[in-house]
């Protein structure tokens, strides 16, 4: 008989189904993880932008993770796109009464194309109410420096970056080099005692629309199926490397999506 790991995203829907809650979805099957959600905001989006945005309420939001921890159980949460305060501070209060652990937060705050996905002026609730409970965060450049208050340029900034990142209260700390120029392109991972370079030749691709996400969802993915952090952000890394490779051409004309569709089930 089979038993599954299980994992909730929450997050926001993106109709054109290449980031937020779909690419999550899509990463838990590929981990052969048991995927639910709490969808914190309806996004009418495709690979070009985002037209319009509707909030769940808070308490709808509140509600699903409710439901999902007091039936099912959640052996590893991650959380993105989280709209404003107020959405901000409902599932703060899901996480602690349902004592949630193992949780990744990605900090979405703007989308490729450019549009806020987090009211501004709002970062500072995520920072203050969410660091703390993460086991790992993972910011893009620009959200590092928006948290950390610092500019990135180089490495060295990047560390910079992390330290003080670390001090806002998560367990660990991944920061993303995706937005770094160059050939290649350096993750930075930080547990409080060393840090850890995970580097890859950068693939010219147009197709990047959700890469944050897809990380994030299969290091969480990687993580209720037991593996170690250094060992669900390598496998996390393999698989969205191999998913932008993949990504197909033919979806849509902006930023297209990656191929979630491999098989990872059987990669411990
Ligand atoms: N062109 C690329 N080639 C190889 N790896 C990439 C590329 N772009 C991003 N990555 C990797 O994908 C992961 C996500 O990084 P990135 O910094 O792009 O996240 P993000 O900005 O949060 O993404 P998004 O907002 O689209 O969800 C990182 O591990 C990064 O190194
Ligand atoms: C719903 C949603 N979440 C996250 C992102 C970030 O890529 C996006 N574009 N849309």
């Amino acid at each position: 008989m089979k038993r599954l790991f299980k994992t909730i995203t929450i997050a926001g829907s993106d109709s054109g189904g290449g980031a937020g809650v779909q690419a999550d979805i899509k990463t838990f099957q590929a981990f052969d993880v048991y995927g639910m959600s709490a969808i914190t905001a309806i996004t009418s989006q495709n690979t070009t932008g985002v037209s319009s945005v509707m909030n769940v309420s808070p308490n709808v939001i509140y509600d699903q993770i409710a439901m999902v921890s007091k039936d099912i159980g959640i052996d590893a949460c991650k959380i993105g796109m989280l709209a404003n305060t107020e959405v901000i501070d409902a599932v703060f209060k899901a996480l602690v009464d349902f004592k949630i652990q193992n949780i990744v937060l990605d900090p979405v705050m703007v989308a490729k194309s450019g549009d806020y996905l987090l009211r501004r002026g709002d970062e500072n609730s995520l920072v203050k109410k969410l660091l703390p409970l993460c086991f790992l965060v993972t910011p893009n450049i620009p959200e590092a420096e928006l948290i950390s208050q610092t500019s990135i340029k180089t490495k060295e900034d990047m560390i910079n970056s992390i330290l003080e990142i670390k001090s806002l209260g998560p367990k660990n700390v991944l920061l993303k080099g995706g937005h770094m120029q160059g050939d290649f392109l350096t993750d930075i991972l930080y547990d409080g005692i060393d840090f850890y370079e995970f580097t890859s030749k950068k693939v010219n691709s147009k197709n990047t629309h959700g890469t944050g996400c897809t990380l994030s969802a299969a290091i969480t993915a990687s993580l209720a199926r037991g593996n170690s952090l250094y060992e669900a952000v390598k496998i996390a890394k393999k698989y969205t490397l191999e998913a932008i490779k993949k990504a197909p051409t033919n979806i849509g004309q902006g930023h297209g999506p990656l191929y979630h569709n491999l098989n990872f089930s059987k990669v411990n």
